[in-house]
């Protein structure tokens, strides 16, 4: 799953590494890590703290009211919103929306700040302490909260797990600790649900380094003598083969947990003829097409050569291209991006963990690092689960066309990451402004327009930074300030700059019609998959469409 491993601090590191707080007196100062010039974000983030006047120290006088501690709390949420903030976060942050901006940003931001107030209440004494409780109660109750608006049920269905129990009991007898159960989740296939109420910290998985799967099991293998003097080999495509031999190798260590796998992986690059049919013109045809053009190109370089010089090692029927397909999408579908204790980040299967399904509000954000004491893999909550409920993980920042692609599915809710790019040529645009220099560096991008929450005029719930790019492109008056500029020329500047997005956007919609007119219920499941990613589409195209429209007719009067 890609999680790929956070480019931040964990919310335990940051809440360690900032330990500054100090207890003056009278007053419990909490405070954030200020932006680091290493992340590199900090010109835009630094931009944005001044724009917002964020501070990272926090000052709560011992004798404030209760409303008064609160204000303060939620402007400390809004700095660790700023320090979480991912790329497309930030580009779609408008200079005055201090959000919230993802359930992810959101846990991760409060899950920051009560790390802050945990490890100065370990400290705390007198007043401080009654003070602090108040802080870590209402920082709860925000992460509960944020849990109940984005409440994902999924239909739990009768199922035989005596597999999934036997891969329980065998992860147990080497080690692995958990508060999961298996259960079986209509359209989602396995899932794990909590066996008790878990709060916030709790780790509800633990995994033993000797578990994981990782490159280091083919350095010790045979294929590795064969596979380590192929020109242009990754260690990740070794990995991928020594995987199609050991799922049927009766006396691998992992043999409970290869048979347990599914059969069938049923991602994106198993769309039939009419599922690829219906997304003709989508980016998703693309992505699919190219991906698995790709994988086949790479089978063919390795197959059947191998298989022919070396018959004992690369048995021809356990490496045909069907099989091979299979080990991709077990690896894009079940992977996560680890630090193992040797330092080193690697693509790993983790066995059991590879139950958890995703969600946009995930129980679980954190889990990057194998633990260098305990030599073992941590699944702690960022929010808590009830007993019975299904404990997701985040599989990362993904778009809708990335999960159809390479785990099929498509997340229930509204996915903050799933965008349009928009590639401008500006190299014929006889315009040399600073703007416009600034503004053609930056990947540009929409998403539905439902996301929008700037109250400025002249927004069009449009990315502002879109607005600022296309305006420079359009502005005829080549005027650097905006005093220079005329009120009619901002609108006849405006009016372009939306007729411009609607000439991309207009023939986009039409090209993907009307919703399709197919028996969707008795659908198979590429082609409810596809017309479900075509209606997604569909809706975030005509918000783009309707926005502009609108923004037109408001500048005509
Ligand atoms: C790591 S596995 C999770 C366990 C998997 N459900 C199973 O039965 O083996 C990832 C796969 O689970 C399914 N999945 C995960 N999250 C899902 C979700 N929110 N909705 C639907 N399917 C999901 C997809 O098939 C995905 O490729």
């Amino acid at each position: 799953m890609a999680t790929p491993y956070s480019l931040f601090p964990s919310a335990q590191e940051l809440g360690m590494a900032t330990k500054k707080e100090m207890e003056r007196s009278g007053v419990v100062t909490l405070s954030l890590p200020i932006l680091s010039e290493e992340d590199p974000l900090f010109p835009e983030k630094m931009r944005l703290s001044n724009v917002r006047n964020l501070s990272y120290n926090f000052d709560f006088p011992v004798s404030s009211s209760k409303s008064g501690m609160l204000k303060t709390l939620d402007q400390m949420v809004q700095t660790a919103r700023l320090l979480y903030m991912h790329e497309l976060e930030l580009y779609f942050a408008e200079d005055d929306d201090f959000g919230p901006f993802s359930s992810r940003n959101e846990l991760e931001s409060l899950n920051s700040v009560l790390n802050t107030i945990h490890s100065v209440l370990a400290t705390a004494s007198g007043d401080a302490i009654e003070l602090l409780q108040v802080l870590e109660t209402a920082t709860i109750g925000m992460i509960k909260s944020l849990g109940m608006e984005n409440k994902v049920e999924m239909i739990a269905m009768n199922f035989n797990g005596d597999a999934e129990d036997s891969l329980l009991k065998w992860g147990e007898s080497h080690g692995v600790k958990t508060k999961l159960k298996v259960a079986f989740f209509e359209g989602a296939g396995r899932g794990t649900v909590a066996s008790e109420d878990l709060s916030i910290g709790d780790v509800a998985l633990e995994v033993p380094e000797s578990l994981i799967i990782s490159e280091d099991l083919v350095y010790g293998s045979d294929v590795f003598d064969v596979l380590k003097d192929l020109d242009d080999i990754t260690s990740e495509t070794m990995l991928l083969l020594w995987s199609m031999r050991e799922r049927y190798n009766p006396s691998s260590k992992f043999r409970i947990y290869f048979e347990t796998l599914p059969e069938e992986f049923n991602t994106g690059l198993r769309f039939a003829i009419d599922a690829l049919a219906v997304l003709d013109g989508t980016l998703l045809f693309e992505e699919l097409t190219q991906a698995k053009e790709h994988l086949r190109q790479q089978y063919d370089t390795l197959f059947p050569a191998l298989s022919m010089k070396y018959p004992d090692l690369f048995k021809p029927e356990l490496y045909t291209w069907e099989k091979y397909l299979w080990a991709c999408e077990l690896w894009y579908s079940n992977s996560m991006k680890v630090v193992l204790t040797d330092g080193k980040l690697k693509t790993c299967l983790i066995p059991i963990a590879g139950l958890l399904n995703h969600s946009l509000c995930p129980h679980i954000l954190h889990y990057g690092r194998v633990d260098p004491v305990t030599k073992s893999l941590k699944f702690p909550l960022s929010r808590p689960c009830e007993a019975g409920e299904q404990c997701y993980l985040s599989y990362g920042s993904l778009s809708g066309s990335h999960l159809v692609t390479f785990y099929g599915f498509l997340p229930k809710g509204d996915n903050p990451y799933d965008i349009i790019p928009l590639d401008f040529d500006t190299s014929n645009v006889e315009n040399d402004s600073s703007t416009l220099e600034e503004t053609s560096k930056i990947t540009h991008m929409v998403r539905g327009t439902w996301f929008s929450k700037s109250d400025q005029p002249y927004t069009y719930d449009l990315p502002s930074r879109l607005l600022t790019h296309l305006r420079a492109v359009l502005n005829c008056q080549n005027a650097e300030s905006p005093a220079e500029i005329s009120r009619i020329d901002i609108c006849e500047n405006d009016r372009m700059v939306l007729e411009t997005v609607l000439s991309i956007f207009s023939p986009m919609l039409e090209g993907l019609g009307n919703s399709d007119d197919f028996d969707r219920v008795n659908a198979s499941w590429d082609l409810k998959l596809a017309l479900g990613y075509k209606d997604l589409q569909r809706r975030i195209i005509s918000s783009i469409v309707t926005s502009c429209t609108s923004g037109l007719e408001m500048l005509e009067h």
